[in-house]
């Protein structure tokens, strides 16, 4: 049984990236930015944003972070976007979730530039990879779980049976259509779903991305199957301390399965280096135009 490192895949990923920063910058005087929208003062998202930053800086790249009070309106907030739409010095756009309330989280991602929407969520984007287009700025989450799927079971994914257990527009639904372009057989799953530990039996990869701690239980997982722990559920232990626990039922489900990712430590890390590397694409698209 294999735990599969996401913290070691994700600093091997920002050191190679690192190098294509500085190559960037020497070749053609280019050095990409970053741009983080915080609404409010949510503690997790505050914590995601500081790493988000310190990260797009420590591979060499320029980061930004823009913070608005919870009670800012609609408006205020698609004026700021349109103001880094049109700022050519930044290449990617980035506005954390969740948003309060009052504001439509999907009206805010219509309004990004979708040639600067690193999280990959624009409509626009997400018709791309609908549409098996190679241009599309992928989400950075499922991302990072295929590259840990793809390092673990060594590249060619072909006729494997993936059971995502999931639909968000987020997770559930990119990664399946990645995994699709992988030449996977992708079954989604979601809250409806029928016999739901039958179907993710037959799962040679199973994908867990439904936000319920230790949803998945280890009779539901074939023998030697890889596993792709997404959530990330704080939980209260007996001690009254908080801990951090995936989707997936981890000290019971490793007995059986072939790999496995941990929480903390397996997906999360590399959502964060995936986006390094599509604020890296966002500022080549911006080279690779000026050439033509
Ligand atoms: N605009 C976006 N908002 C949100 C996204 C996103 O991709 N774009 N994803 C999540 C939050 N998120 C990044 O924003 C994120 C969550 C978790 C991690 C991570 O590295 N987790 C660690 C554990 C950290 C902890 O102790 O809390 C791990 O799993 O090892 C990175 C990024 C929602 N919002
Ligand atoms: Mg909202």
């Amino acid at each position: 049984m294999t735990i599969i490192d996401g913290k070691l895949t994700a600093k091997n990923l920002r050191e190679k990236l690192a190098i294509e920063v500085a190559e960037m910058k020497s070749e053609y005087g280019v050095q990409p930015s970053l741009t983080v929208v915080m609404v409010g003062d949510d503690p997790a998202s505050q914590v995601y944003v500081k790493n988000k930053v310190q990260q797009t800086q420590a591979i060499g790249m320029i980061s930004s972070e823009i913070n608005m009070p919870a009670n800012c309106s609609q408006s205020v907030l698609l004026d700021q976007i349109k103001a880094l739409n049109h700022d050519s010095s930044v290449h990617g756009i980035l506005v954390q979730l969740p948003l309060p309330h009052h504001i439509d989280e999907s009206a805010v991602i219509a309004a990004i530039d979708p040639n600067k929407d690193v999280d990959g969520f624009h409509a626009i984007n997400s018709g791309r990879l609908f549409n098996g287009d190679l241009g599309a700025m992928v989400p950075c989450t499922p991302q990072g779980c295929v590259l840990l799927i793809k390092q673990h079971l060594g590249g060619d994914l072909s006729g494997k049976h993936v059971v995502v257990i999931g639909r968000s527009n987020i997770v559930g639904k990119p990664v399946a259509m990645l995994l699709l372009q992988e030449n996977c057989t992708v079954t989604i799953t979601h809250s409806r779903t029928r016999n739901l530990p039958e179907v993710c039996r037959q799962a040679d990869i199973v994908v867990a991305a439904v936000g319920i701690a230790e949803f998945v239980k280890a009779d539901w997982i074939k023998e030697g199957a890889t596993v792709i722990d997404v959530g990330i559920n704080r939980v209260i232990t007996h001690d009254g301390k908080y801990k951090l626990v995936g989707d997936v039922d981890y000290q019971a489900v490793i007995e059986g399965c072939g790999a496995i990712t941990p929480v903390p430590g397996g997906v999360g890390p590399m959502t964060i280096a995936c986006l390094l590397k599509n604020t890296l694409l966002a500022a080549q698209a911006t080279i690779s135009k000026r050439s033509v």
